[in-house]
């Protein structure tokens, strides 16, 4: 017998407050098959996000680090603030090792990882409206006025590269979304 075969990379994109950490969190509670990559990032940490488990939380000086290590397979700044990047070592592990993986990242990423790994599969996370995008965002209450304007301007960027991608999932049920995409994922 041959072992596993490689499992193929899944790439889940879609705008700020879409509800892509909502749905990641689901799939991680009902398909523990399914590894989520944990991204480096320079900005700060929000209330309840765990340093390693959402993100690994690095210094301007770290993220340099990391990148000049060549470890990174994708990394872009998002909102024209904070790097956020996808360390290469251990998605390679994961996809060795016949582990379903999921890059939830943003267009920018998602752009990269298109042409570096063509057969990875691109699932765009879309709102059921703009309005409710604006409703989810202000809900969350974790941005200001300010930064909340900022990532609706990105949104509307993000929101027009949708044609882009393999499959397009709605979040309007989160139970819904994430089934869709476990589907996808394990088919
Ligand atoms: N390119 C890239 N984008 C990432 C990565 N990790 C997270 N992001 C994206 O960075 C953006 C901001 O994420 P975050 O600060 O958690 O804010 P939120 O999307 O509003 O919850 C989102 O679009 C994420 O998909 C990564 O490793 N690489
Ligand atoms: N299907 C949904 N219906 C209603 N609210 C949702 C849904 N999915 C996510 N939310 C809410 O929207 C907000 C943004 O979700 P989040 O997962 O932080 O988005 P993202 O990671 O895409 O920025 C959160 O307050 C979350 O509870």
């Amino acid at each position: 017998m041959s072992g596993r075969s490689p499992a193929r990379l899944t790439v889940l994109a879609g705008p700020t407050a879409v509800g892509k950490g909502t749905v990641s969190a689901a799939i991680r509670a009902q398909h523990p098959e399914v590894w989520l990559s944990v991204s480096a990032t320079t900005r700060a940490p929000r209330p309840g996000e765990v340093d390693g488990v959402h993100y690994r939380f690095l210094s301007e000086e770290q993220f340099d680090a990391l990148e000049v290590s060549g470890d990174l397979l994708e990394w872009a700044v998002v909102h024209g603030r904070h790097r956020y990047g996808t360390p290469r070592s251990p998605v390679a592990e994961r996809l060795a090792a016949g582990t379903p993986t999921l890059l939830e990242i943003d267009l920018q990423g998602a752009r990269q990882v298109r042409r570096t790994m063509p057969d990875a599969r691109f699932v765009f996370l879309a709102p059921p409206s703009w309005e409710e995008l604006v409703h989810r965002l202000v809900g969350r209450g974790t941005e200001d006025a300010e930064e909340r304007e900022r990532r609706l301007a990105t949104a509307r960027v993000e929101l027009a590269a949708e044609p882009e991608f393999d499959h397009v999932i709605v979040n309007d049920d989160v139970a819904r979304a994430a089934e869709e995409l476990a589907h996808l994922m394990t088919e």
